[in-house]
């Protein structure tokens, strides 16, 4: 298992080119957010706009419209149990991250079904939360796409039914390579088992251990694949290792980190990276962050 640098984000986040437009950065469709767990899809959005996604639309229980616009202008809103929308929007977007706040309800499992029906070879799937969970629960098949899968410890038993003890490098490896795409396995010190190898996140704190944490990640891996698309794999590296080291920035002064924190810092890290390490007295992850 390779130990990620901060080198994998100057390989990922380079400078925009400035002949372009918001289609250029990516189009992401965010499913989640049912009646009760709003916030998550909320904080997954917030992350992949703040990530750099050139045009993000939510779907979810409507009754999230009016928080999510107060908080996030920027993004756009359609009802996930409205399925005519969902599916025009599922065929026009390069990304989707589905499960943040899902919930694991009747509906949260109708409308998990229509998006898996519906992906294409072509786009990445980001699939977190409840969409790992109920994928495992009802044996779901699954969707077309490049696939990312992001679950914490309990997830990922659930999904390869590896017990938390035993989720050693062979036995996770196996289960990615039989499941296919890549697996971002969080935890202290996050895994990421991947069709061309194996890395383990060496940076990251228990400030981090804070609901909200991993619906920010899957909304930056989502904003990083539909910017950075050429960058391919390595665009879910460079998220996971920027989710991890803006986190250790703020504990530094923090006890704890709050996720919107991470996607409130993200633009200003962003830049810090582009602008390279030579700009920096003590490397451009010593500046300061705006969060
Ligand atoms: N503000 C919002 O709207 C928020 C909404 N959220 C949304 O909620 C949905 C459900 O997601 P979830 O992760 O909260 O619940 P679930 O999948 O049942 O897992 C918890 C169970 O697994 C166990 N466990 C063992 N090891 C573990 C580990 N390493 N990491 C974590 N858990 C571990 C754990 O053990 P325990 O804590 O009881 O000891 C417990 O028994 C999902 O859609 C998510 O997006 C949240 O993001 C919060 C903020
Ligand atoms: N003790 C810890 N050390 C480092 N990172 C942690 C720690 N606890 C949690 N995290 C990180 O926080 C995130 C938690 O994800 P998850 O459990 O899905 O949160 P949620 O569903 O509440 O948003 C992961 O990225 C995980 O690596
Ligand atoms: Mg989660």
């Amino acid at each position: 298992m390779k130990d990620l640098t901060e080198q994998i984000l100057q390989d990922v986040i380079t400078t925009r080119p400035q002949e372009s437009f918001k289609g250029t950065f990516g189009k992401v469709l965010l499913v989640g957010g049912n009646h009760q767990f709003g916030g998550a899809i909320i904080m997954a959005a917030t992350a992949a706009v703040n990530a750099g996604a050139g045009l993000v639309t939510v779907a979810c229980d409507l009754v999230n419209r009016t928080a999510l616009h107060a908080r996030l202008p920027e993004a756009m809103v359609i009802d996930f149990s409205n399925q005519a929308a969902l599916l025009e929007m599922l065929n026009g977007v390069d990304t989707i991250v589905v499960g943040p706040g899902l919930g694991e309800e009747e509906q949260s499992l109708a409308v998990l079904k229509t998006v898996f029906a519906n992906t294409k070879p072509t786009q990445t799937v980001v699939i977190d939360g409840s969409a790992i969970t109920l994928m495992a629960t009802h044996q779901l098949a699954a969707p077309a796409g490049h696939l990312v899968f992001t679950p914490h410890q309990m997830e990922w038993q659930r999904l390869s039914g590896i017990p938390i003890k035993d989720q050693a490098e062979a036995l996770n490896q196996a289960a990615q390579e039989k499941l296919g795409g890549t697996v971002v396995l969080k935890r202290h010190h996050t895994e990421i088992y991947t069709a061309n190898g194996t890395f383990r996140l060496p940076i990251g704190s228990a400030a981090q251990a804070v609901g909200g944490m991993g619906d920010t990640l899957a909304g930056m891996v989502g904003g990083f694949c539909a910017q950075f698309k050429e960058a391919g794999n390595q665009a879910v590296l460079a998220a996971v290792y920027a989710h991890s080291a803006i986190a250790d920035q703020i504990a530094k002064d923090q006890y704890i980190v709050l996720p919107t924190q991470i996607a409130t810092a993200l633009p200003s890290f962003m830049k810090k990276v582009e602008q390279g390490p030579a700009t920096h007295h003590i490397g451009f992850l010593g500046g300061e962050l705006r969060c």
